[in-house]
């Protein structure tokens, strides 16, 4: 078995160990300063599913609430965000920001065109937005749900999935996060789907970021990976330096 997979099966072998110390942050996170509860933004992809499962695991499934926002999402998406709430216990509510989004962007278009990411960036600050009401009316935290793998290349919208309180999965590459989904019973569906920001229509992350995530988590495992791929994440990295910030992590 070479290192990066020795590498996984250690973390499968200490699995249960790794949730008991996401939980006791959590918690530390939340009932520190002496606060109610954790809002995530519920996408039907595998990041919020370990994150959200993590969240109802450590403090209860009455102080968890998932918020599903769609904007002209993909139907599965939604189905995989009702079976993850089923699937774990999760109180799972939606704010359409389909509605905000269209009026948004046609006001900003008065101004210049924007293109498809822009937009599409614009609806994850819209769903920062909704996370952050809720959290101020609630006395809430609004959990991160940026992955090692994500942070490392700034994969994530700035002032958007990017901003939020605490990080209960920012050390765990998606390789472990897949691992981690399964200890925590999220459905099989969310952990083999190929992961998406879902902002505009066919958008995989591996086809935009222009490598796998196995080449990204080898290099993060093990300081190696395939020549042509290093470049590319190296250069993600270092025009990205601006999106890593001091939140507390784990
Ligand atoms: N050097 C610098 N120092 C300080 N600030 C700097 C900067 N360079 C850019 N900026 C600022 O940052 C902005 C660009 O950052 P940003 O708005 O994030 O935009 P950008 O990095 O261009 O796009 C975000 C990327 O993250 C992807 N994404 C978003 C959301 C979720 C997921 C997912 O995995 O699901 C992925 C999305 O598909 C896209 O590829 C600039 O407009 C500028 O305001
Ligand atoms: N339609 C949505 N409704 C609610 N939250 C969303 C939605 N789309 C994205 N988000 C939030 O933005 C985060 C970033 O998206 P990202 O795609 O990186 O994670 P994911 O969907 O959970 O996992 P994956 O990377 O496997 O698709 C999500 O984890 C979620 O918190
Ligand atoms: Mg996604």
């Amino acid at each position: 078995m070479d290192k990066f997979h020795q590498h996984l099966e250690n973390y499968r072998v200490n699995v249960k160990e790794d949730i008991e110390k996401r939980l006791a942050f959590i918690r530390e996170q939340i009932d520190g300063p002496g606060l109610g509860g954790a809002v995530v933004g519920i996408s039907g992809g595998i990041d919020s599913a370990v994150t959200a499962a993590l969240c109802v695991r450590a403090l209860g499934k009455d102080r968890v609430i998932g918020v599903w926002m769609p904007a002209y999402s993909q139907p599965v998406h939604e189905a995989d965000s009702k079976n993850l709430a089923d699937a774990i216990g999760l109180n799972l509510v939606t704010v359409d920001v389909g509605p905000a989004f269209d009026a948004l962007v046609p006001a900003i278009q008065d101004v210049l065109p924007l293109n498809d990411k822009t937009k599409g960036n614009t609806k994850a600050r819209l769903r920062m937005t909704t996370l952050y009401a809720i959290a101020n009316q609630q006395g809430y935290l609004v959990a991160d749900t940026c992955n090692r793998s994500e942070v490392y290349v700034g994969y994530m919208t700035k002032g958007g999935d990017g901003l939020a309180d605490f990080n209960p999965v920012e050390s765990l590459t998606k390789h472990e996060i897949r691992i981690l989904a399964e200890e925590l019973g999220v459905p099989g569906a969310i952990i083999t789907k190929p992961p998406s920001a879902d902002l505009w229509e066919g958008q995989t992350d591996e086809q935009e970021m222009g490598f796998t995530y196995e080449d990204l988590d080898r290099l993060l495992i093990t300081g190696e990976t395939r020549p042509e791929a290093l470049e590319r994440i190296e250069y993600l990295h270092r025009i990205s330096e601006h999106k890593r910030n001091l939140m507390p992590g784990i």
